[in-house]
């Protein structure tokens, strides 16, 4: 299949000259972003950005200044705060990790979440048109999703697509979309022994598809370009003990992808993948990666099983209830694979508790219908 490679970002230029569209759900999505650097990144996503509510989650030392462009409407968090906020709850969120932005999930107050990391840029189609990365995005979310049956045209709620032949109508209202998972053009996210196998790969490749991943079937989420929606699956997207302390590290967004699918199986919730692309700009050092990664790249071949084996109960009916029934089973079956597993499932409780500490309402609302 022959396509146009896409080997550049857009400029700010390019992107300030798109037409400003209306920004769609403004004052119910913030915009999360875990930082150890500055964010001049977001000159680049100004046009895009600038209508929505950011949260910074400051990582690593919180005496660092870290100066936001003017003009965004933003709150930001720092070591100290998370602290202070937290209290003891403080310790299942991660330090000196990517896996930090999930404290910008819990304080949030709105309904939608678009999480992004620091080295990721506009990136621009086949056309050259810079993509609104954001607006595809709520795209994904705010039309079903179809998990119980395949579509072989690919995502039918999108313009110029449908339900194929033999597809069942009983089928063709779909489910609720919780998660839309987005992809990166330029550097992959490759785990570490295939970056070092490839240090030169680029992704230059521009794949125009919006794809339901079907119920019963796993994925490696990626934390870079993610959005969700906060009030069907929000407790369920804890990132994990990772970085500083821990024995792993680069396996929170996969903690969490895998906790949420099986949760949006249970509560008949989908999950997209595929557009949109952002242009991925720094490959992080796959000799750090390396080390922060090791033990996962074994561990998750007893990992993998546990979650393609899990089944909750019925009475299981709001993510909260799900989260804990998992924690359970993870310090049950996943302890004798490491001691870890043990501290990650108390950690697992504690971030619920803390969840609903700052989200009373959510804890009664029932999420999403099991
Ligand atoms: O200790 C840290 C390190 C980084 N950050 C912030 O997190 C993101 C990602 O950092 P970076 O781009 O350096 O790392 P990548 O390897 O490209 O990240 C991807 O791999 C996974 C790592 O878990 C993750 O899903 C992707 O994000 C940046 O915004 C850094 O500023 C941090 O907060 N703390
Ligand atoms: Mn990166």
């Amino acid at each position: 299949m022959d396509y146009k490679k896409v080997t550049e970002n857009a400029t700010p230029e390019e992107t300030a000259a798109m037409p400003r569209g209306i920004p769609l759900l403004k004052d119910e999505l913030d915009i999360v972003i875990p930082t150890i650097r500055n964010l001049d990144f977001l000159e680049m996503w100004r046009p895009f950005f600038e209508p929505y509510h950011l949260i910074i989650v400051q990582d690593g030392d919180p005496s660092k200044t870290i100066n936001v462009p003017d003009g965004f409407d933003y709150e930001l968090y720092n070591r100290n705060d998370i602290n202070r906020i937290l209290g003891p709850k403080a310790s299942c969120i991660s330090f000196k990790d990517s896996a930090c932005r999930c404290f910008g999930y819990m304080v949030s107050k709105k309904k939608y979440i678009f999480t992004i990391d620091d080295d990721c840029f506009v990136g621009k189609d086949p056309s050259g048109k810079p993509i609104n990365a954001l607006e595809q995005h709520i795209k994904n979310i705010l039309s079903p999703s179809t998990p119980l049956f395949f579509n072989t045209l690919y995502d039918p709620f999108r313009e110029g697509a449908d339900f194929v032949r033999g597809y069942p109508f009983s089928l063709r209202e779909g489910v609720p979309t919780a998660v839309s998972h987005g992809l990166w053009l330029n550097i992959p996210d490759y785990d570490a022994p295939t970056q070092l196998v490839k240090p030169r790969e680029r992704n230059t490749r521009y794949v125009d598809m919006v794809l339901t991943i079907p119920k019963g079937t796993l994925f490696p989420m990626c934390g870079m370009n993610l959005a969700f929606d906060r009030h069907l699956i929000g407790p369920a997207m804890y990132f994990g003990l990772m970085g500083d302390g821990q024995p792993i590290g680069r396996y929170d967004d996969m903690w969490a992808g895998w906790c949420t699918k099986v949760i949006c199986d249970h509560l008949n919730l989908g999950v997209k993948t595929g557009l949109p692309y952002i242009f991925h700009s720094k490959a992080s050092n796959p000799f750090v990666n390396l080390k922060k990664e090791y033990k996962g790249i074994f561990w998750q071949e007893d990992i993998i099983p546990f979650f393609q084996a899990v089944t909750l109960p019925k009475e299981c009916t709001t993510v909260q209830e799900c989260y804990i029934e998992l924690s359970k089973q993870v310090k049950e079956k996943l302890s004798k694979v490491d001691p870890y597993f043990d501290k990650l499932a108390d950690a697992m409780v504690t971030w619920i508790e803390a969840w609903d500490e700052l989200n009373p309402a959510g804890a009664a609302v029932a999420n999403g219908k099991a």
